[in-house]
Order: structure tokens, then C-alpha cells, then sequence
């Protein structure tokens, strides 16, 4: 059973040879971002499947998608190898349901999208649909773009913050976050874990590896001043 204490995902992975480095740089998840909603995939699902699969134990894959179907949801999860999948569009309760009922192997985190100032609905969200995830995640909405996800957008951080104290699962926290600002995030949005996409990229708009062990060491730092914090 998945905690999601102290995780440090990186999403976005173009190939074999960056996956393997972020494994050996610490990132304990890597998330393969498949069939999206604004952005293009990185990589198709037979090369995200055979990248999974030369994986170390160390490394867990995780599945981002916004598909909504709990049957294509497990279709794919089963094609790819994941034992955790990230929803990230609006998926119903009746199909989390189904999802739980059909894949109760799969741990499953949801999103939580900050739009503003929607953190009554989130809070809402959050109880609602707890005892149906492993974790939730918050992730920044971008009005220019629409996208929900990979924007490179930090949000108000005490919504997170907010929705860490009362929610009954695990809270991840992304949107924005690179190896300058996971330190002070952390420090106060008190999450179980942190995901970062653009912010760990160098211009080319592949994976830096200074930035990727940079943003690992700042994030296990703060996770052990965490501890410390009453
Ligand atoms: O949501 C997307 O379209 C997406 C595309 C590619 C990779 C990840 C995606 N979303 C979910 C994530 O977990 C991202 O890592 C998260 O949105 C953070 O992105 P960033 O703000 O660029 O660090």
C-alpha cells in the first residue's frame, strides 16, 4: 500500500535514458503523461511501456491521464505496467467506483485543480470523493491556455496548504515548483509529496539533470526540516 510520504515525482519522460537518470538522481516516482487533454504525449504507450519496464524497484511509474472511463483507464494501466494511475480530468464518482471496483490494485490520485479562489469547492471535492483515492494532488489551472496540468503555474499555496490540514487522503503538491521555490512550498504547504514537470527542464524542453538532482536534494531537505516543525 502506497503512502506518497516524502514522493518526489518528476513528470514528463521522453525516453529511456531520462528516465534512468532521474532514477539514479532519487525522483522516487516518474509520471507518464498519456492521453491528455491540452498537450501533446512526450512518447507513445508502446515506448512509455517499454521504458516502465527497464525501470528499477526504486522508481515507481505512474500513469497521468484524463481519460474518464474506469474500463480504459485499467486497459491502459495493465498495457503500461502501473500500479498507480493520475486523474487529472473530471472523472465521475460512478466511474471511480467502477474503477475501485474493477482495479482495486491500482492506487489512484486524483487532482484537485486551483482555479482562484474555488478552495470551498475543492474542500468539497476532497471529502467527497476520499474514500475513493489514495491521494489527491493540487495542480494549477492557467487561464490563458486552459490547461490544468505542466504549466509551469504556482497557485495560492494556502489553498494547498488548507486542503492538506483537512484532507482525510495524502496531499501532493504541484504546479510551478523547480529547485529555487520546493523548499519554501513545502515548508508551507506541509504536503506528503511533490511533483514537478517544467520546472526540472532545461531550454531544449528536456530533463536537466543539475536541475533534477538539484530539485530532489531541496525537496528530501525540506521533508527532514518537516519532521522537525511541531
Ligand atoms: O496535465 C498535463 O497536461 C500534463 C502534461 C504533461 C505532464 C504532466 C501533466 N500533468 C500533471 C502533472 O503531474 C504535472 O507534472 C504538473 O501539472 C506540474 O507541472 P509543472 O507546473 O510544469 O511543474
Amino acid at each position: 500500500m502506497q503512502d506518497f510520504k516524502n514522493m518526489i515525482q518528476i513528470a514528463g519522460v521522453r525516453d529511456a535514458a531520462e528516465a534512468l537518470m532521474m532514477g539514479d538522481a532519487g525522483v522516487t516516482h516518474l509520471g507518464f503523461p498519456l492521453r491528455l487533454a491540452v498537450h501533446r504525449e512526450d512518447l507513445s504507450e508502446r515506448e512509455a511501456a517499454a521504458v516502465i519496464a527497464l525501470l528499477k524497484p526504486s522508481v515507481e511509474p505512474v500513469l497521468i491521464t484524463y481519460l474518464q472511463k474506469a474500463d480504459s483507464i485499467v486497459r491502459l494501466c495493465r498495457i503500461l505496467g502501473v500500479r498507480i494511475v493520475q486523474l487529472h480530468g473530471n472523472i465521475s464518482i460512478t466511474e471511480l467506483l467502477r474503477l475501485r471496483q474493477n482495479a482495486p490494485e491500482l492506487a489512484v490520485i486524483k487532482s484537485l485543480i486551483v482555479r482562484g479562489n474555488n478552495q470551498k469547492e475543492l474542500i468539497a471535492t476532497a471529502s467527497c470523493d476520499a474514500r475513493l483515492v489514495d491521494a489527491f494532488i493540487t495542480d494549477t489551472w492557467d487561464q490563458q491556455t486552459g490547461a490544468c496540468g505542466a504549466t509551469g503555474k504556482v497557485h495560492d499555496w494556502k489553498i494547498s496548504r488548507l486542503l492538506a490540514d483537512c484532507s482525510p487522503k495524502p496531499l501532493i503538491l504541484a504546479g510551478g515548483l523547480g529547485p529555487e521555490n520546493v523548499r519554501q512550498a513545502i515548508l508551507e504547504v506541509r504536503p506528503a509529496g511533490v511533483d514537478s514537470h517544467t520546472g526540472v527542464e532545461g531550454p531544449d524542453g528536456r530533463k536537466d539533470e543539475g536541475r533534477v538532482r538539484a530539485f530532489v536534494a531541496e525537496a528530501r531537505a525540506a521533508f527532514r526540516e518537516l519532521k522537525r516543525l511541531p
